[in-house]
């Protein structure tokens, strides 16, 4: 696990518990994080996993418990939470009728951005020459790469990524586990689900939470 640089967790589950459709996906789910954790989300398919980051940003609310940032109930710290937050849904976040630029473009405004070289942050997702091209006629991986534009230009602590390296080349992931790297080292975090091993970022650096994706 990586060395701490704050006592202060950034981001705590309190005693989380998830209800669907009468199934109890987890039950007085209680961990901290803290500056510097790379925290993999784990479990089958249906356990939970997008549900309890939807809890984590706020989106959902959960049956039981609350979920803190540095100590306070996220709903007490909206707009200072919502500042050090960025959520990139399993769902590529990506207009098709927009091209990669004018999606970043649109993604960095909305988070409050306004000096950036859009050029520059797409050729970390290896997008160059692809600048012009419609959301709509880019591959899977380039959609995705597209969405995962902005993490190269934000000043958001907490990274909550739900399945980041889908339809991902094996370069691209081990550029993103780069990436993950240098944003713990600069005192971010990032918590994501997938369902693939990593190759650049050891055991001993990642913390797992497990879904068992029962309830019994
Ligand atoms: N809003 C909702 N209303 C009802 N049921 C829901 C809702 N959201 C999720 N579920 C159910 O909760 C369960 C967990 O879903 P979730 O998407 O959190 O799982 P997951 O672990 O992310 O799965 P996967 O690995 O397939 O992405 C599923 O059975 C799903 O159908």
């Amino acid at each position: 696990m990586a060395q701490k640089t704050s006592v202060t967790p950034l981001l705590s589950a309190d005693k989380l518990t998830c209800i669907r459709e009468e199934r109890i996906l987890f039950d007085e789910l209680c961990f901290n994080i803290y500056s510097g954790d790379i925290v993999q989300i784990e479990g089958p398919n249906g356990a939970g996993k997008t549900s309890l980051l939807r809890i984590l940003t706020g989106l959902s609310r959960p049956y039981e418990g609350q979920v803190r940032f540095k100590n306070k109930p996220i709903g007490h710290c909206n707009e200072a939470f919502h500042q050090d937050l960025l959520y990139l849904g399993h769902k590529a976040s990506v207009k098709p009728e927009l091209t990669a630029e004018e999606n970043l473009h649109v993604n960095l405004t909305l988070s409050g951005y306004t000096h950036f070289d859009a050029q520059s942050i797409l050729s970390n997702v290896n997008l160059t020459g692809f600048e012009d091209a419609l959301a709509g006629h880019l591959s899977a991986g380039q959609h995705r790469r597209t969405s995962l534009a902005r993490l190269w230009h934000t000043q958001a602590k907490i990274w909550i990524l739900d399945e980041p390296f889908t339809a991902i080349d094996k370069k691209g992931v081990e550029q993103l586990e780069h990436l993950f790297l240098k944003h713990i080292a600069c005192g971010g975090c990032v918590i994501f689900t997938s369902h693939q091993d990593l190759s650049v970022i050891s055991s001993q650096q990642l913390r797992r939470i497990l879904l068992s994706g029962t309830d019994e």
